[in-house]
């Protein structure tokens, strides 16, 4: 049995059809990376796997629970198995990094401030942040307020890890690193990860399979080797980052002369 199976998902917004029979299985300990044009309903899918949004048809299980059906406390209880990395972080600009990675400890573990404090550490030291507990998130660069995010959603322990666009805004090195610290969580951790990433380069390092959602759809979901070579034409345009293909819904503009563009 997968650990997250997604079964038929479809989700529209009004008349805007977001997501349409998506079929995704993750297995315990599988690293998936999901790639996708802007728009095309990435976070829309996440915000379904952790229950912040309802289905139309089709249905996402977790663990063989079905997310839909379970009562507020059932998924309070399967919430806590997820962390969730968001995009740029959302750390509280008002707490400490100490704080923020401990708020999650503080309401969901009976736990004393020695043990907090144990954790934090353990969990900062993971990413990469020991020593960094007194600062204010602005205080840190982009790269370190990822950090805090990912020490942030593995405090509880977590059996799956969820990373909404961890590199966005970040400088190529700096991505690199945010892609080797998943890599070390999935290790060190054993968790099972959705990353949805716009880096193709660090969606090949951290993936063990790359699903593509195109208007609505999952063209592929397979192996980065398999991926790579897939003639898919939607594939391969997004692969080689070109605007002429038929990725776009609308045409992009003319190819200008480097003359003409330069004059
Ligand atoms: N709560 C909502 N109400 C109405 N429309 C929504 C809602 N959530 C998402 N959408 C729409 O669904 C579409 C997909 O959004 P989503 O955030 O999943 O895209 P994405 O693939 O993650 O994009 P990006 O890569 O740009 O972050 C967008 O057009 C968005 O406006």
């Amino acid at each position: 049995m997968a650990l997250i199976d997604v079964v038929n998902l479809s989700k529209a917004f009004g008349p805007k059809v977001v997501l349409s029979n998506v079929n995704l299985q993750v297995q315990e300990g599988e690293s998936l990376v999901v790639l996708g044009g802007s728009g095309t309903g990435k976070t829309v899918l996440l915000r379904n796997i952790m229950g912040l949004l309802t289905p139309d048809s089709g249905h996402v299980a977790v663990e063989g629970k079905i997310i839909a059906q379970l009562s507020r406390e059932e998924l309070f209880n399967v919430r806590q198995s997820i962390g969730m990395c968001f995009q740029m972080a959302a750390l509280f600009d008002s707490m400490t990094v100490f704080e923020n990675v401990a708020f999650g400890l503080r309401r969901h573990m009976k736990a004393t401030e020695a043990e907090i404090g144990a954790r934090v550490e353990e969990c900062l030291t993971m990413v990469g942040m020991k020593g960094t507990d007194k600062l204010k998130p602005a205080e840190l660069s982009g790269g370190m307020k990822r950090r805090v995010g990912f020490a942030r959603a593995i405090a509880l322990k977590p059996k799956i890890l969820l990373f909404d666009e961890p590199t966005t805004g970040l400088d190529p090195v700096m991505t690199d690193v945010i892609g080797r610290v998943i890599l070390d969580l999935k290790e060190e951790l054993g968790v099972t990860t959705i990353t949805i990433t716009h880096d193709l380069k660090s969606a090949f390092e951290i993936a063990d399979r790359i699903a593509l959602l195109f208007r609505g759809e999952c063209i592929a979901c397979e192996k980065p080797s398999e991926f790579k070579v897939n003639p898919h034409p939607v594939i391969q345009q997004f692969l080689r980052g070109d605007a002429d293909g038929p990725f776009l819904q609308d045409p992009p503009p003319p190819k200008r002369k480097i003359q003409e563009a330069h004059s």
